[in-house]
């Protein structure tokens, strides 16, 4: 006789790495699996779940599926670290290690997660740094899949940074960033040294970051999958490069806009809302209504993501840069964006008192809703995976002025392959003209 159905339910157990821009994209895979009926524990230190339940609705959007379920784990970082920029992530990464990577194994070698929920595991998605849960999910014969929030052109120049080193264009000889690199296959002729992930550009190749992001990259053959926030018509050649390392990528992007299509027809037959947020700060939505007083096509949106941090004189360039190009401008300053800034906004407060007929300034915005509103124009951007396709999907022409890591490769891509902006990485100059 046939099982019921409701015995054969997949449970996934779902770990992002638990910074903004992972959670985000993670969180929505999470719900669309909840919309097909899987059971889905979604794993994050407690100060990412409180952080969700303090400035989002997930409580709410959640309860409508009786399968999902939060778990939460200490990541170890103090609660008065701050949250932001490299060394942020240094401290996430060496609690990777130490903290969550133990913590981890006990929770799943106790079946806890399994009878809290009356259902074993069937399969785990992690973020695609966390080799420590492929060994783990071997041992307890639990399949495993990554779920890397990169694009597919980074996460091809991460993987081969072996073969940079091996063909001797890593470590860099001189200070020139402007060398073409010819080691990464369906890259050559167009990237730079200085558009190789900002890792790359470390002296020393003991670094550990580098060899930590390297390593874990390098073992992306070992889960059963690979999926990817990207799309075939974006990334078809580079996707092909990865295929022949990993025959099983798949390709679930633009993901906000596959959410966003599949909510609001789940909306129409069930009582799930349609709306949604993932932001781990508080949004102010005031950004909105001004946008709505502000002709067609002619603001520019300027934001740098959840985890940059800029120097006050580059802060100073940026808004001197804005203001003389004469446009109006919508400008997230995070309350930790400036290093030896207040915290509590009084740079910005000064700023925006001297622009106010032209400029509006926010700690955080809806930036989806922002991109899609019909007031902008373009998107000076750090380029971060997850706001170069909301911003694709807007079609909202960007300025990219990459910080760190994936942001340098993903800004070379948008200014010379897909030609959907500039690239003005390295250069934060109120006298230059980008275009000259
Ligand atoms: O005021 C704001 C600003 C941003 N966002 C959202 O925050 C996310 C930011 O993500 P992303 O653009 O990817 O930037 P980071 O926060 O910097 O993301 C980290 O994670 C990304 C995915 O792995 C990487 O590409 C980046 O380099 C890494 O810094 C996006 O969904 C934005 O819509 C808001 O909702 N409101
Ligand atoms: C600190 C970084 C470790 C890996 C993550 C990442 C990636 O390459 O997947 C991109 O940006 C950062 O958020 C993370």
């Amino acid at each position: 006789m046939d099982r019921p159905v409701e015995t054969l339910a997949p449970h996934v157990l779902i770990f992002p790495f638990p910074v903004q821009g992972h959670v985000n994209s993670m969180l929505k895979l999470a719900e669309l699996l909840c919309l097909a009926d899987f059971h889905v524990t979604f794993l994050v230190p407690d100060d990412t779940h409180d952080s969700l339940l303090r400035h989002t609705d997930v409580h709410k959007r959640f309860e409508h599926y009786a399968r999902f379920r939060f778990q939460t784990i200490s990541d170890g970082i103090p609660a008065d670290r701050a949250r932001s920029g490299t060394d942020f992530l240094s401290d996430l990464l060496n609690s990777l290690r130490n903290v969550m990577k133990p913590l981890f194994k006990e929770l799943i070698r106790s079946n806890r997660l399994s009878c809290e929920s009356n259902r074993p595991i069937t399969c785990i998605i992690t973020d695609g740094v966390m080799s420590f849960a492929i060994d783990l999910a071997e041992e307890m014969g639990i399949p495993i899949i990554y779920f890397r929030t990169i694009s597919a052109c980074s996460f091809w120049a991460y993987f081969c940074i072996p073969e940079l080193i091996e063909a001797g264009e890593l470590p860099f000889k001189g200070n020139d960033l402007d060398v073409p690199i010819q080691s990464i296959p369906g890259m050559e002729g167009f990237l730079r040294r200085r558009d190789l992930p900002s890792i790359c550009r470390v002296g020393d190749l003991s670094n550990p970051d580098l060899q930590l992001i390297s390593s874990e990259t390098r073992q992306t053959t070992r889960p059963r999958g690979l999926v990817l926030n990207t799309f075939e018509d974006l990334e078809g050649p580079i996707l092909s490069h990865i295929r022949t390392q990993m025959p099983n990528v798949y390709t679930i992007g633009p993901l906000h806009a596959h959410y966003k299509t599949r909510l609001a027809a789940a909306a129409s037959s069930t009582t799930t809302t349609g709306t949604s947020s993932n932001s781990l700060l508080e949004e102010d939505r005031s950004c909105l209504t001004w946008l709505d007083e502000q002709p067609t096509q002619s603001v520019i949106y300027v934001s740098f993501g959840s985890l940059a941090i800029i120097t006050k004189p580059q802060l100073m360039e940026f808004w001197h840069g804005l203001v003389n190009s004469g446009k109006r401008f919508l400008w997230i300053i995070r309350p930790d964006l400036v290093i030896g800034g207040d915290g509590e906004g009084h740079i910005e407060a000064e700023l925006s008192e001297a622009t106010k007929e032209r400029g509006y300034m926010v700690g955080w915005a809806p930036q989806e809703e922002v991109l899609d509103h019909r007031a902008i124009g373009g998107f000076v951007t750090h380029s971060g995976w997850n706001s170069t396709l909301e911003s694709i999907v807007a079609g909202v022409p960007m300025i990219c002025w990459p910080y760190f890591l994936d942001q340098q490769t993903n800004s070379r891509f948008v200014g010379e392959v897909w030609k959907l902006g500039l690239d003005i990485k390295d250069i934060c100059d109120r006298s230059k003209d980008p275009l000259e």
